[in-house]
């Protein structure tokens, strides 16, 4: 970092460093493919790929107004810096879920990344595990999950589920993905239904009709099993069946105890923004709860994800671990999340544009960008641990 000397030396990764890089190639004219200001890569990736794929990933539930809050939400909080505190010697890494992480990120979990790049999954996978960021792979990704475990080699890996209808295939998912290194489960509760999502339904653009996300369900032997005919002799009806059976809007909290019983590792449930449901989570005996309004793609008029996460945080924070997602652009937003007490964030939407725009290397400009922008904030605002920080560094 220009102007520092000593970052975390456990486990030893300098995020701030990627500025001084990327200044010290620029004198040699060597630029990055992608900017540094992440908000511009929607916009790029539009022009590069079309409106089909970045309107799908773009696109919200209802007119936007959730996604415009989970912006309005972090915004509204305000970094007030300190000065003269030794911000020397910065620790960016965290304990989650068991696990020491070099920074309190991961990846969230994106579907149908094939959309955004030939290398799908796997691409974003490497770029995690090069980074050593926790990559949370999709229930609905365009590659079998055996196939990204594969490539990620021994990258720290934790699977989406969405806990669908038929039990035996969420049986037969665990079972994969436990031998697939798979460490934890993030069962997301928002998605039992599709939502009202109007710039896909103008352009008729949904990826899981085209049979692309669907991948890890017609290698399932369970899926499999339910079909009348196998997938290659009718895919249609095994799209149709995907599409039937992929959510459970029946499902209730005491179902929670069949998924106990079947996985041994952490739980996380994502998409929790209100108190009482955090407080069910734990009842439930799980290990942690995201609070996400899925980047606002699902309830329009939802309350945005920062709003929601003082109130989750202090429900269980002290017990549960609290992650957050909807709405992380910038390293700034990083700092205010983890302010009001979650532990780590995920990253959604921009790491999917860096794939589109650039594939592994595309999403390993977005980790640390994120990330350097982090730890400089954290330094120029006076704080020296991103465990640390309390409300009292927000105004
Ligand atoms: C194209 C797309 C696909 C997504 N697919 C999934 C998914 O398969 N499972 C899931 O739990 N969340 C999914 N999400 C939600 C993300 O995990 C995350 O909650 C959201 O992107 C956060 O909002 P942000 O990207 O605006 O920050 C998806 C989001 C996008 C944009
Ligand atoms: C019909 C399958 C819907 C999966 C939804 C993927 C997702 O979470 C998102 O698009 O958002």
């Amino acid at each position: 970092m220009i102007g520092g000397d000593i970052t975390d030396p456990e486990p030893g990764r300098d995020w701030a460093a990627f500025q001084y890089e990327i200044y010290l190639n620029g004198m040699t004219g060597v630029v990055p493919r992608l900017p540094a200001d992440l908000t511009r890569l929607e916009e790029l990736a539009e022009a590069r790929l079309g409106p089909g794929p970045v309107g799908y990933v773009a696109g919200s539930a209802g007119n936007g107004s959730t996604e415009r809050a989970n912006r309005a939400a972090l915004d509204r909080h305000r970094i007030v810096p300190r000065m003269l505190r030794d911000v020397r010697r910065r620790k960016l890494s965290v304990e989650l879920l068991g696990t020491r992480l070099p920074a309190p990120l991961a990846l969230a979990p994106i579907g149908v990344l094939s959309i955004m790049h030939p290398d799908a999954e796997c691409a974003a996978a490497r770029a995690a595990a090069a980074q050593g960021v926790p990559f949370i792979l999709s229930s609905a990704s365009s590659t079998p999950m055996e196939r990204v475990a594969e490539a990620m080699g021994d990258g720290e890996r934790w699977f989406q589920l969405y806990w669908g209808k038929d039990r035996e295939v969420t049986r037969s998912f665990l079972d994969r993905a436990r031998t697939c290194g798979f460490t934890a489960l993030v069962v997301t509760l928002d998605t039992p239904l599709l939502a009202w999502r109007p710039r896909d339904l103008d352009q008729a653009y949904l990826p899981f009709l085209r049979g692309v996300g669907t991948a890890n369900y017609f290698t399932d032997p369970a899926f499999r099993a339910g079909l009348a005919k196998p997938v290659h002799e009718d895919r249609d009806a095994a799209v149709l069946h995907f599409v039937q059976m992929f959510g459970d809007p029946g499902k209730t909290w005491e179902d929670l105890a069949f998924l106990r019983e079947q996985w041994d590792g952490p739980i996380v449930l994502k998409g929790v923004l209100h108190p009482d449901d955090a407080r069910r989570a734990e009842e439930a005996g799980m290990d942690g709860v995201v609070v996400s309004n899925h980047g606002g793609r699902q309830v329009g008029g939802s309350i945005g994800a920062a709003d929601a996460l003082p109130g989750v945080v202090a429900a269980v924070g002290d017990r549960l671990a609290v992650l957050f997602d909807s709405g992380v652009r910038t390293g700034d937003d990083v700092f205010k999340a983890l302010a009001l007490g979650a532990r780590a964030v995920l990253l959604g939407r921009p790491y999917a544009y860096g794939l589109g725009l650039d594939g592994q290397p595309g999403v390993e400009h977005v980790i640390r960008s994120l990330l350097a922008e982090f730890e400089l904030t954290m330094a120029l605002s006076g704080h020296a641990d991103a465990a640390g920080l309390t409300p009292d560094a927000l105004g």
